[in-house]
């Protein structure tokens, strides 16, 4: 996977790394400068030795008494996280689920744009608030290949979930958002993220019992 050559950086470290970059980009619409490790970390609801754990990982940051400088910290954060030019992404599944992140218009903002949607009837799910075009699977390698798309967005029914996959995987992707509620086989270099609401849901039953 990415920069073999570095310490295995955790997952955490990561997932936290994108949220001081929102963190910072909120300094900067305020158009504060500097800020420091335990101001970033208050802000970003970490305790700023675990702030600075994190960033050791990427470099030395900061300068002692005056913390980090806001501008130079985002573009080391955003270069890590490859998000540097907008990202094109695919998704694939035109259902319910489909259709409501198609229709979210906030991604280009974070760097990911979804340059065309796919699935198996695309004519059935036609909606004036999207723009991406919505093509026939018959399409997907081609425009994978043309706008050189790394990263797909799953959101088909399960029971079509792997098989999707391993489409995907032939196409190039090497990095999937997968909604649907299965564990995905996938080859060593491909990464999957999960997202899956009912687990959130019962992470959060677990956590809210007694109270
Ligand atoms: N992660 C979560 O929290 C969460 C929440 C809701 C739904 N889901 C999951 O997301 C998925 C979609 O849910 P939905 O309600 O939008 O379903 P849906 O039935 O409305 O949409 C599924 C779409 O997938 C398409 N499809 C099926 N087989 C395909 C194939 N082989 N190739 C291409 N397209 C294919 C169908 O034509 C349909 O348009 C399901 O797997 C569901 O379990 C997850």
């Amino acid at each position: 996977m990415k920069k073999p050559d570095r310490p295995e950086i955790p997952r955490k470290t990561i997932y936290r790394l994108s949220i001081y970059l929102r963190c910072l980009a909120r300094l900067k619409d305020n158009a504060i400068r500097t800020v420091s490790s335990e101001a970033l970390a208050k802000v970003a609801g970490v305790k700023s030795t675990q702030l600075r754990k994190d960033l050791t990982y990427f470099g030395q940051f900061g300068t002692r008494g005056l913390g980090y400088d806001v501008e130079q910290l985002s573009a080391m954060i955003t270069n890590e996280l490859g998000t540097k030019s907008l990202q094109p992404v695919v998704l694939v599944g035109v259902g319910n689920l489909g259709l409501a992140l198609l229709s979210y218009r906030g991604f280009e903002k974070e760097g990911f744009e979804i340059v065309a949607a796919f699935d198996l009837d695309p004519k059935r799910r036609r909606d004036k608030k999207i723009t991406q075009p919505i093509l026939g699977m018959d399409q997907l390698a081609d425009v994978i290949r043309e706008k050189n798309v790394k990263m797909a967005i799953l959101t088909v029914a399960v029971a079509a979930a792997q098989e999707v996959t391993n489409t995907l995987v032939t196409c190039g992707i090497t990095g999937i958002l997968n909604f649907a509620p299965l564990v995905l086989h996938v080859p060593e270099e491909v990464m999957v993220n999960n997202v899956n609401l009912a687990i959130e849901l019962e992470n959060l039953s677990y956590f809210i019992q007694g109270g």
